[in-house]
């Protein structure tokens, strides 16, 4: 498959009256990786992504597949396959009847119907109505309906919502199998460790502004590091940290020392003279990075 189109924000600025959604947003998603488009609930993520998608009219800027709009493209959902919002199916239709009433606009057999329903898990439920499905049905069908004109890109509002961890592995491994075939991946969540194993690179967005875009390995170097101490003198390790402004926190049956690595706990009670049982790397938490660049609370 021929790589997939880049999907890039210029300037893009939506208002709903006094609201507003999103607010001179600019970013490119490269294709081959799986790009999380994370914030919290009402940051502008699903505002952006209807934008991106031509379903409603940007303030200012502009959104772009590829060289152009996503309505100029001949074929539109032939070069973006998107799930917006799951629960957007008429109640009184099949599974397969749903698939096969979107099959002609995007131009494809009714064949692909039958084969993209059993792809996504639904193949028992295909003749039973959209009505009764669960909301990880819903978010299968979704899929299949984004998939129908075999995209190559792929944009998903929340897809991970309602299915079950079975399902999420399964997630995980379909948008990793796109990435790899060079496709372009846009997943959004309000959660970053919902996508956290699954995502390359992020673009991070609260109350419509950009806060943060680059690869998840850049983003984890934000995280600051902790460290898990153990000690017979837990009293002598409290005071080490408060002399050299390490934040310490009671942790187990020991402590919690912030931004500072093993290495730096271990060297410091060593010189100390302080007996250490445990010293543990644990880290950053990559959702504490989330919080504090969204300005949110645990
Ligand atoms: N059609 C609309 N009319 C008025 N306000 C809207 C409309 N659509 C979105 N908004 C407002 O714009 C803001 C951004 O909403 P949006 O749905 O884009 O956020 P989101 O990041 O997708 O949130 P969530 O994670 O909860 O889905 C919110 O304040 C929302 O209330």
């Amino acid at each position: 498959m021929a790589a997939g189109p880049t999907l890039s924000v210029e300037g893009l600025a939506k208002s709903f009256g006094s609201v507003r959604a999103v607010d001179g947003l600019t970013f490119t998603i490269r294709s081959g990786a799986v790009t999380g488009f994370l914030g919290p609930n009402g940051a502008g993520k699903t505002t952006t992504l209807r934008m991106l998608l031509g379903l409603t009219r940007p303030t200012a800027g502009r959104a772009l597949v590829g060289d152009r709009p996503y309505v100029e493209h001949e074929r539109p959902a032939r070069v973006v396959g998107a799930a917006l919002e799951a629960s957007s199916f008429h109640p009184g239709r099949t599974g397969l009847g749903h698939l096969e009433v979107f099959a002609p606009q995007v131009g494809v057999a009714r064949q692909r119907c039958r084969e993209l329903i059993e792809f996504v898990g639904l193949g028992a439920a295909a003749d039973r109505r959209v009505g009764g499905y669960s909301m990880g049905m819903r978010q299968r069908l979704a899929l299949a309906t984004a998939l129908l004109g075999d995209p190559p890109a792929i944009v998903l509002d929340e897809p991970a919502n309602g299915l079950d961890p079975e399902g999420i592995v399964w997630l995980r491994r379909l948008l990793r199998r796109f990435a790899d075939e060079g496709r372009t991946v846009l997943v959004s969540s309000h959660v970053l460790a919902e996508v956290q194993h699954t995502v390359d690179d992020v673009v991070i967005i609260a109350q419509g502004r950009l806060v943060h875009a680059s690869s998840l390995e850049d983003l984890a170097h934000l995280a600051a590091p902790e460290t898990y101490v153990e000690s017979p003198d837990l009293g002598g390790v409290s005071r080490l940290c408060e002399e050299r402004g390490w934040p310490a926190r009671p942790a187990d049956r020991g402590l919690l020392v912030g931004t500072a690595t093993a290495a730096e706990v271990g060297a410091a009670a060593y010189r100390a003279g302080i007996e250490l049982h445990q010293l543990a790397s644990r880290g950053g938490d990559l959702e504490d990075v989330f919080l504090r660049l969204t300005g949110g609370t645990r």
